[in-house]
């Protein structure tokens, strides 16, 4: 049987659940604010509270791999927990990894994320177009093949990343606007939408880009990093029913208390309903 695409999953979430991805990252400093040690079971205890309070409720949950990563194969193992508990529970689950690498290379890549007998299948993962779009052909065939979906980088949140991505190639385009036409073409006319979404920045003021690639547009950035959801029309413009925002520290600084995660969460998750209704 084919299974559902990624895409008509996430609408579906997104309008039943609103559009709320929070992110899983156990910074060290979060642990300790949650005083717990910067150890495997720190990590553990942090993980578990975060998909005990959320995932029966946001969207999307994004873990941030390189905050497991850092612990080992004992870290990974937290990892792989709650991704199976958190899509048990309802959430969709987007892999923060951000790989991307040559085209064989990258087909690892895909077998870990989006191969289904994978520990770590997730329903889709952050990828990095910038050893050229084509190099990722292994991770759009594994996720469309799964029912999964790929983030790829377009214009990301941080201020050095317009160095590369603002950059213009020769026909006038920037490079960002060459990538986001490449995820349009896969797109393609997909309904509801289709299954590869771009990662644009919620701190940019004003896209500058057509983001018109009939897919997801997950906006990291809100909170900790300074932009606010009250800027996603700016930046976002006609695309906004498409935008995921994301906000990680922004949600994570109220635990470890339970009811103080799900409060922030769910007042995240008011306020870009209310943007929307602003913006119909
Ligand atoms: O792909 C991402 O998620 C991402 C892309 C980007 O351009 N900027 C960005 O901040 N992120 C991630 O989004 C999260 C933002 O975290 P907060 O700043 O704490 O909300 C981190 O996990 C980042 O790695």
């Amino acid at each position: 049987m084919t299974p559902e695409p990624f895409g008509a999953r996430l609408r579906r979430a997104m309008d039943t659940r609103g559009a709320l991805c929070a992110g899983i990252d156990p910074h060290s400093s979060l642990l300790r604010s949650w005083g717990l040690n910067d150890d495997v079971a720190g990590l553990e205890r942090f993980t578990r509270t975060c998909v005990e309070a959320l995932a029966d409720r946001v969207a999307v949950l994004k873990p941030q791999s390189a905050f497991f990563e850092r612990f080992g194969s004992r870290g990974l193992a937290v990892l792989e927990k709650a991704v199976e508990e958190a899509r048990d529970a309802g959430a969709l689950v987007l892999m923060d990894a951000k790989r991307g690498d040559i085209g064989s290379t990258m087909a690892a890549y895909a077998a870990t994320y989006l191969d289904k007998d994978s520990p770590l299948f997730s329903d889709a993962v952050t990828v990095s177009p910038y050893l050229g779009f084509g190099s990722l052909r292994p991770a759009l065939d594994a996720a469309a093949a799964a029912g999964c979906g790929v983030f790829v980088l377009a214009l990301t949140s941080n201020p050095e990343g317009a160095e590369v991505q603002r950059s213009h190639v020769s026909d006038g385009r920037t490079v960002a606007q060459v990538m986001l036409d490449h995820m349009a073409a896969e797109n393609g006319d997909a309904r509801p939408m289709g299954s590869v979404g771009a990662v644009v920045g919620a701190t940019l003021g004003d896209a500058g880009a057509d983001l018109d690639i009939n897919g997801p547009l997950l906006a990291p950035g809100i909170g900790a990093q300074g932009a606010t959801m009250a800027d996603l029309p700016g930046v976002f413009g006609p695309a906004l029913r498409q935008v995921l925002p994301n906000v990680s520290r922004g949600v994570l600084r109220h635990g470890p208390d339970i009811a103080g995660l799900r409060t922030a969460a769910e007042r995240m998750t008011d306020e870009i309903g209310a943007v929307l209704a602003r913006h119909p």
